[in-house]
C-alpha cells in the first residue's frame, strides 16, 4: 500500500478530498437516460432494465410475501438469531432518537399558541444494494428508523442477481415489510420517484448504493426527496505506534471489499515505522485474499497511508476528507476524538472495528460518503418525519397586532393579505 508524507494542503489531501465529487459525464449521462427512460417508458422500461443490469428473470419486478416467506425459512438458526439481535439492536438506538422528535407548543402573552408537530412520512422507499453483494444488514439499518419513526407504507428495491437472497427475506419478514421489487440502480430510482402501472410513488428516497443508484437519488432530488449522498464505503483508520498495525490493515480492507470499485480506504499516522507495518500487513493480506485483484484495484485509486508530523495536522487533514467511517486507534483516542468534526460515524479504540457498526452495534450504517459528512448525519428516525408549523392566535392575539400586520403587508403591497387581517379587528 502506497505512504505519502503530507501536509494539510498537500496535493494528494487535495486529490482525496476530491474523491467521487466528480463522477464521468459519460455515468452521468447513461443515469440521466434510464431516469427518463423508466419516467416515460413506465414499469415495461423498468423491467427491461431489471433484467439487463439486475437479473431480473421474467417479467414481474414485484416479489410476493409467499416468496418471501419461502426463502426466509431457508435462514440457518444462529444467522437467524444474529439477525434478530442485530434488528433489537438498532431498535434500542433509534428509540433514543425520538427524545428528540417530540415537538412542542408554547403559550405567547395574548393567549396565542406557537408550536411544532412532529409527523412520520406516509410513503417511503428504500434503496438495499445487491450488485456486488448480499446485504440483509441494510435492510435493517434502512428500515429500522423508518419503523421508529412511524411510516405507513415502506417499499423495498433490491437488484439480486441470484434472486432475493433468503437473509434479505428472513429481514424484510422480521420487519414485516412486503412490498419488494427485484430491481436496482437508477431504474429502482426512477420507479420510486416516479412511479408505474401498480407502483406507486414514494415521498422520500433513502439508502446507499454505488455510483448509479447514489447519481439517480441526487437527480430526482424535489421529485421525491432523498436522505443523503451515501455512495461507496469509506474507511480512514487514525494511527499512531500504539496501533496493532494488523488490526488496522484488516479494518481498511474490510471497506475496500465491497465491491463496486471506487471505495476508500485510508490511513493517517504520524509515525513512519507504523506506516511501513501498516503497509506490510495490508500487502501480506491482500496477497492471501481471494479478492487480490478487486482489493488492488480500490487501493490504487483510494487506499493511501498518509504520514503527518503531528496530530494537529492528521486531525485537520481528517476532518477535510470527512470520511464516511473514521477510526482512532491511537493512545488517548477519546480525546483525540473530541477533535473530529466530520465523519459519519467515528470508532473509537482497538475493539471499535469498522464491521461492528455495519452490523450490530445499533447505530446506523446508512452514511455520507464523498466527504458530505461536512453536512449530512447517519440516516435516522429524523430522516422520516417532518415538522409542521402551529398557528393558533386568539381574537385578543388579533386584536393587538392586526394593524401591526395590514401595516406590513400594504408595505409588500399585498392590499388583500391586508384586509384579510382587518375584517377581523
Ligand atoms: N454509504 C453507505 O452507507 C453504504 C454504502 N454501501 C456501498 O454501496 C455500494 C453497493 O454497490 P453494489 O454492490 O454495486 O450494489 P448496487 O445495488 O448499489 O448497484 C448495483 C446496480 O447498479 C446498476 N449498475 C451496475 N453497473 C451498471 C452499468 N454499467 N450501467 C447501468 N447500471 C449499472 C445495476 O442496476 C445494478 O443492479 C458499495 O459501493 C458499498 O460500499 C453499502 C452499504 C452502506
Ligand atoms: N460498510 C458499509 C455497510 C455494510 C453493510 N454490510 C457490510 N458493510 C457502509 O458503508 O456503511
Ligand atoms: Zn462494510
Amino acid at each position: 500500500m502506497k505512504i505519502i508524507k503530507v501536509k494539510q494542503n498537500s496535493q494528494e489531501v487535495d486529490r482525496i478530498c476530491a474523491r467521487g465529487v466528480a463522477p464521468t459525464e459519460e455515468i452521468h449521462q447513461k443515469v440521466k437516460k434510464i431516469l427518463e427512460d423508466v419516467r416515460t417508458g413506465g414499469m415495461a422500461k423498468a423491467v427491461e432494465y431489471a433484467q439487463k443490469f439486475d437479473g431480473l428473470q421474467g417479467k414481474k419486478l414485484s416479489v410476493s410475501e409467499s416468496q418471501i416467506a419461502k426463502l426466509a425459512d431457508k435462514v440457518s438458526p444462529t444467522l437467524a438469531k444474529a439477525l434478530r439481535q442485530a434488528i433489537k439492536n438498532a431498535v434500542a438506538f433509534h428509540q433514543h432518537e425520538l427524545n428528540d422528535l417530540k415537538g412542542f407548543s408554547f403559550q405567547g402573552k395574548n393567549g396565542e399558541v406557537l408550536g411544532q408537530r412532529i409527523r412520520p412520512m406516509r410513503r417511503v422507499g428504500l434503496y438495499v444494494p445487491g450488485g456486488a453483494a448480499v446485504y440483509p444488514s441494510t435492510v435493517i439499518m434502512n428500515a429500522v428508523p423508518a419503523l421508529v419513526a412511524g411510516v405507513d407504507e415502506i417499499v423495498v428495491t433490491t437488484p439480486a442477481k441470484d434472486g432475493i437472497h433468503p437473509s434479505v427475506a428472513f429481514v424484510l419478514r422480521e420487519l414485516g415489510i412486503s412490498e419488494v421489487y427485484h430491481i436496482g440502480g437508477a431504474q429502482a430510482i426512477a420507479l420510486l420517484a416516479y412511479g408505474a402501472k401498480g407502483v406507486e410513488p414514494v415521498d422520500k428516497i433513502v439508502g446507499p448504493g454505488n455510483v448509479f443508484a447514489a447519481i439517480a437519488k441526487k437527480e430526482v432530488f424535489g421529485v421525491v426527496d432523498i436522505d443523503m449522498i451515501a455512495g461507496p464505503s469509506e474507511i480512514l483508520v487514525l494511527a499512531d505506534s500504539s496501533a496493532d498495525p494488523d488490526f488496522v490493515a484488516a479494518d481498511l480492507l474490510s471497506q475496500a471489499e465491497h465491491g463496486s470499485g471506487f471505495e476508500a480506504a485510508l490511513c493517517i499516522t504520524d509515525n513512519m515505522d507504523t506506516a511501513k507495518m501498516i503497509s506490510e500487513c495490508v500487502d501480506e493480506q491482500v496477497e492471501r485474499s481471494l479478492k487480490k485483484e478487486l482489493l488492488e484495484k480500490v487501493l490504487e485509486n483510494f487506499g493511501r497511508i498518509l504520514v503527518v508530523k503531528d496530530w494537529f495536522d492528521g486531525v485537520a487533514i481528517a476532518n477535510r476528507i470527512a470520511p464516511e467511517h473514521l477510526e482512532i486507534m491511537t493512545r488517548e483516542a477519546e480525546e483525540l476524538s473530541q477533535s473530529i468534526v466530520n465523519a459519519g460515524a467515528v470508532f473509537i479504540g482497538p475493539w471499535s472495528s469498522e464491521p461492528v457498526g455495519d452490523y450490530f452495534a445499533g447505530p446506523d450504517h446508512v452514511l455520507p460518503t464523498n466527504g458530505t459528512a461536512r453536512f449530512s448525519s447517519p440516516l435516522g428516525v429524523y430522516d422520516f418525519v417532518k415538522r409542521m408549523s402551529v398557528i393558533q392566535y386568539s381574537q385578543k392575539a388579533i386584536l393587538k397586532n392586526g394593524k401591526a400586520i395590514a401595516e406590513m403587508a400594504n408595505t409588500e403591497g399585498f392590499f388583500h393579505h391586508a384586509q384579510a387581517v382587518l375584517k377581523r379587528l
